[in-house]
Order: structure tokens, then sequence, then C-alpha cells
């Protein structure tokens, strides 16, 4: 379907928007500061002392001129004074080269250990957000332009101090004009307000173009990445889709060319135009200054200073005003980053949380449970009321998309029921701190994380502090069947797993679900859960697993959820979910009385089998 075109016109921000955007600033450099404090200071005495360099260079340069000039006229001539003056130049335009390039290299550096620290900020608070941030799109725009532009922070850092460091140089030739000649000043500011219009017209509007381009982006990234990697391969070279993830991609971000290459135009365009009624307000002050020397009003020394000051003062008042749309451009990302970071993710509940069970005596019960995903209107489940009694092995079974992962998710308090009410030994689970009750669960999602890191590392990842433990994760691989899989493997527990790196190697569907399950077992978690864990395993691997799992959890709580009913029928309990409502629930044996879905299913399933 053609994607309508699209216009950032409607959403542009606005001068004054761009301006208050730089209260973020003083925060932004707080935290550069606290990145490494001497650094950052040597920074700012550096760029002090670079900054009244070029007016005392000037002003050299004129005591040059005037002395040789007055060498000529004298009859017995005394070069000694003018050598010093060449000497102290000299000596200068070393230190400011030096100065210059320390100054460039502690940016760097500064630059370089910030975006490390923001990335670092950024993934943390992304682990404090719960599901339902996760799965927004509108959330995903605000992290992508959070996480965006960690290298234009750089940019702005250094922005911002050559701003300070050119005020200062502005201030200092300002002073050595007005000293001259007070009038210059009035044909400077004529020079500059081209620039300042231009400025003012397009302020903003890069960003504007950029935010509105925010789900775009995401999209491109999506499909640069469907269209070229290793794990969409094997699909795109079947299907031939190569071409058309291409023209897709291709299609998109001509639109976005577009529109940034009219923006470039306008601005070089209108650009062009104020720069050349500049330097007619510069030539202007030029003539003045020339007919003046030539009057004998100035010396020689004075044209030269008088027009250098002239000249690069008008160049540094652009440069700054130019400069200052960056700032405040590059703030409005800073935004961005900063609302991200306060964004706040704790329960607005100010009921004291109560600490858990050491041990769940009861056990849990959804009491009338009925949910709805964010932003939709559509009972997932309803009218749920069972209990999970402590140290029972129940299982969850229904067709695809009856709502058993989304129970699990509730259980989890990834979400929080939309009505009823879930309890753990008869006090509900909202009670509790959330983080603390979270790591009552040792949970396997059926689409578990493949992490491309070591063998080792995928296994204690189910209790990362235990890393160091080999005899815990030895346990945990036996428990699970994964021992047979590590010594399959040439580097055995330090094996890189995946294919993104070099050595890695790709396991089956199956072998990564069974280190995936001793990452459950590495937790000595109080209540185990395990969606869908053995899908990918063979029809006697998944017994073994299954056998194994109810004996080494004996005592413990956990859910299971399958498809397959040969495993299924070990559980304690099967409680069978219809289109998000409770169907039947009963031991294996009740429910084959029942006479009712699960018996159908078991039935149809143990005929394939025959
Ligand atoms: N994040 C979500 N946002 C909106 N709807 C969702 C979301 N996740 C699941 N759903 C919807 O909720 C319903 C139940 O999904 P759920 O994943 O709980 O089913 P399931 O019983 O686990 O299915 P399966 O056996 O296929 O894994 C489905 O209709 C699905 O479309």
């Amino acid at each position: 379907m053609p994607r309508p075109k699209k216009s950032f016109e409607t959403n542009n921000i606005n001068f004054r928007e761009s301006f208050a955007s730089l209260k973020f600033v003083p925060r932004f450099f707080k935290e550069i500061r606290r990145v490494n404090p001497m650094l950052f200071y040597a920074n700012v005495i550096g760029r002090i002392l670079n900054a009244v360099l070029p007016v005392v260079m000037l002003w050299l340069g004129k005591l040059i001129i005037d002395e040789v000039v007055a060498q000529m006229a004298a009859k017995t001539k005394d070069l000694d004074h003018l050598w010093i003056l060449v000497g102290a130049e000299f000596l200068l335009a070393i230190f400011s080269d030096l100065l210059s390039r320390g100054i460039s290299l502690s940016d760097a550096l500064l630059g370089d250990q910030y975006s490390i620290d923001t990335s670092v900020k950024i993934i943390r608070k992304t682990s404090e957000l719960n599901l339902a941030h996760l799965e927004d799109s509108e959330f995903y725009d605000k992290l992508e332009r959070a996480r965006q532009q960690t290298t234009g922070r750089v940019g702005l850092m250094s922005n911002i101090l050559t701003q300070g460091e050119d005020i200062i140089v502005i201030i200092s030739l300002l002073a050595g004009v007005v000293a001259f000649e007070p009038w210059l000043i009035l044909l400077l500011v004529v020079s500059i307000i081209p620039t300042i219009i231009n400025e003012i017209k397009f302020s903003g509007t890069s960003y504007s173009l950029a935010r509105s381009w925010t789900q775009e982006r995401r999209e491109l990234d999506y499909l640069r990445y469907a269209g070229a990697s290793d794990v969409t391969a094997k699909e795109v070279k079947l299907f031939g889709l190569s071409e058309y993830l291409a023209n897709r991609f291709k299609g998109l971000s001509d639109q976005y060319y577009l529109q940034s290459k009219r923006l470039a135009k306008q601005r070089a365009g209108w650009g062009s135009f104020f720069n050349v009624i500049g330097t007619v307000a510069y030539y202007g002050a030029y003539i003045f200054i020339v007919f003046q020397t030539v009057a004998g009003v100035f010396s020689l020394g004075d044209l030269t200073f008088l027009s250098g000051s002239f000249n690069r003062l008008r160049s540094k008042l652009q440069g700054f005003f130019t400069r200052f749309t960056q700032i405040t451009e590059s703030a409005l990302y800073l935004q961005d980053y900063f609302d991200f970071l306060d964004m706040s993710f704790t329960e607005d509940t100010e009921e004291k949380k109560l600490p858990l069970p050491e041990k769940i005596q009861k056990g849990f019960e959804f009491k009338n449970v009925g949910f709805k995903y964010p932003k939709s209107a559509k009972w997932v489940v309803r009218n749920i009321n069972f209990e999970l009694k402590a140290g029972e092995k129940m299982a969850f079974v229904g067709e695809n998309g009856a709502g058993k992962t989304t129970l699990i998710k509730l259980l989890l308090r990834f979400y929080e029921p939309t009505e009823g009410e879930i309890l753990l030994d008869d006090v509900s689970i909202k009670r509790f701190d959330q983080a603390a009750y979270q790591q009552y669960f040792g949970v396997i999602f059926q689409d578990f994380v493949k992490f491309e890191l070591t063998l080792k590392e995928n296994i204690a990842m189910g209790e990362i502090d235990e890393i160091d433990n080999q005899e815990r994760i030895d346990s945990a691989a036996e428990k699970s069947l994964a021992r047979e899989v590590v010594s399959d493997l040439p580097l055995g527990y330090s094996q890189p797993l995946g294919k993104r790196f070099k050595h890695g190697k790709d396991l089956s569907g199956g072998q990564w679900q069974k280190i995936a399950i001793a990452r459950a077992y590495m937790k000595d978690a109080e209540v185990l859960i395990l969606d869908e864990p053995t899908s990918a395993l063979d029809a006697r691997a998944e017994t073994e697993a299954f056998q194994r799992f109810i004996e080494l959890t004996e005592g413990k709580t956990a859910v299971i959820i399958s498809h397959r009913f040969s495993t299924v029928r070990i559980a304690d309990r099967i409680m069978v979910l219809k289109n998000g409502s409770v169907l039947e629930i009963g031991t294996h044996q009740e429910l084959m009385k029942n006479d009712k879905l699960y018996a159908e299913l078991f039935r149809l399933q143990a005929s394939g089998y025959q």
C-alpha cells in the first residue's frame, strides 16, 4: 500500500520553544562535570585562556607595525624593542596552537566518557520500565529520540563551551574597537542583523523534521535489519524479498531526503543572501577605516588592528548566532533525553509495602480477574477465578490466543488486572514491592532471549551474581539436560553462542531451549514458570525434561504452559482456557471424565500418535 506523503510543517518548532530548551543546559553540564571533573575544569580554563589570545595577538600585530613604521622613519635604528615584540608574538602563536589542540583533545575525551555514561544511563533506565511501556510504540519513539544524538550531545558540549569562549573574545575585541572608534559598532550591528534574522527563521526546523520522522526512522532501521541480517537471510533469499524490502526502504528514505534537501536549499539560499548584506556593511567599515588612516587620524598599526578586529568580530558574531541555533536545536534533543531519564515508573500507591512471605503458605488466588491490554478495548481474559496452591504444579492449556501467557504476565505483575485482583497468601500482590515480588519467580518464556554471549553467561543469566559459582552452573546444566550441549561444543562453557561474533556457534532450537531451562534452574526461585519451554525438544527429551522438572521442583510451586498433552498430564492440575475464560480445571483423570475440550484435544493428539 503506498504511504501517504508526509509533511513536517504542522509540528514545526518555533524560536521561543527552541530557546526554552536551553534550560536543560545547566543540568547537562553538571552531568559532564561529574563524568570527569579534572578534565572538565582543565577544558574550561584552557578555553578562557584561548579566548583572550586573539585580541592580544592583534594588539601585538599593531605594535609591531607601528614599531616598524617608527624605525623606518628613525635616523638611528634600534630594533631591540621590535624583536621582543616579534618574539612575544611567535611564542604566543605556538602557545595558541598547543592550547587549541589541548582543548580539542579534552573535548574528544570528555565527549567519549560522557557518551558512555549516557548509554549506560539509558540501558539502566530502560530496565526500570514495565512491559506496558515496552509494548507501546509512542514510548519507543521517545526511547529512540533519547538514544539518538548520543554523539550529537558531545558536539553540543563543545559548541556551548566554544560559545562561552567566543563571548569573551567578542567582549575583548569590542572593547578594543570601542576604544578607538565607537562609531564602527553601529556598522557592526548592521552587518550582523541579517545573520540573526536567518537563524531565527530556521531555528528548530531540522529538529522538527527529524522529530516528525522518528517513527519512520525506526521503520527504516527495521527494514535495514530485515533486509540485511543473518536472522532474516533465509526467508529473504527463499521468498526473493530483497528487492521488495530495498524498494520499500528507498521509497521511505527518498521522502525524507526530499524534505531534508528542500530545507537545506532554503537555508543555503537565504544564508548566502544575508551574508552578502553583511559583507557590504563590513566593506563600508573598512573603507571608513582606510579613509581615516589616509587622513592621518589612524596609524598603519591602527588600520591593521581595527580592520582585523572588525573582521574577526563580524565572523565571531556570525558564528555566535549560527552556533546558537545549533545549540538550541541540540538542546531540544537534550530535552528528549532528560524527559526519558525523568520518566517515573514508580507505582502511585502510597501504601507501605509489605514484606514478602519467606515461604509461600497458601498460594496464589485469581479473584474475578479481567484484563484488557493498554489502548485496546478487547477483554483478553475475564472472570478468571482459580487457585494456584503452594507446592502445586499446574498446567495451562488452551488454543492459540486463549490468554495463557497473559495470565502469566498478570501473575508476574508485568501488567495490573483491569478488574479483580490476584492474592498471594490472601494479600493482594499489589501490596508487595514490585521488584522484590518479581524476584520470587524463575521464568522461561516461549520467546526467551538467546544471548549472543558465552554458553556459561547464557546459563548464569538466571542468577547473574552467581556467574563464578561453577558448581551451581554445572548443576543447572545437569538438571536441564544442557550438559550434553556443553560437552558437544569445542570450547565448552566458554563457547560464544550465535553467529554474530568470532568463534560463535549457533545451536539448534532444542539445544537453546535446554540452556534456557538451565537458566530457570540457576535461580533458586519460589515459583517456576515455563511457558512452552520444550516445544523444540524431541519427544524423548521433552518427556525426560518434564519428569525431571516435576522431581527437581518437589515442594515448589510451578506453572507450565504446553500444547503437548502427554506432558501436561503429569501436572497436578490442569486449567483449560477458552476465549479468555476458564473452561474447566482439574486433574487429568477428572478432565477426561468431564469429557469436554480437554478430553477432546487429548484424544485428538493421542490418535495422531497411533
Ligand atoms: N501486548 C499485547 N497487546 C495487545 N494484545 C495482546 C498483547 N499480547 C497478546 N495480546 C492478545 O491477547 C490475546 C491472548 O494472547 P496470549 O499470548 O495470552 O495467548 P496464549 O494463550 O498464550 O497463546 P499462544 O498459545 O499462541 O501462545 C491474543 O488475542 C493476543 O492477540
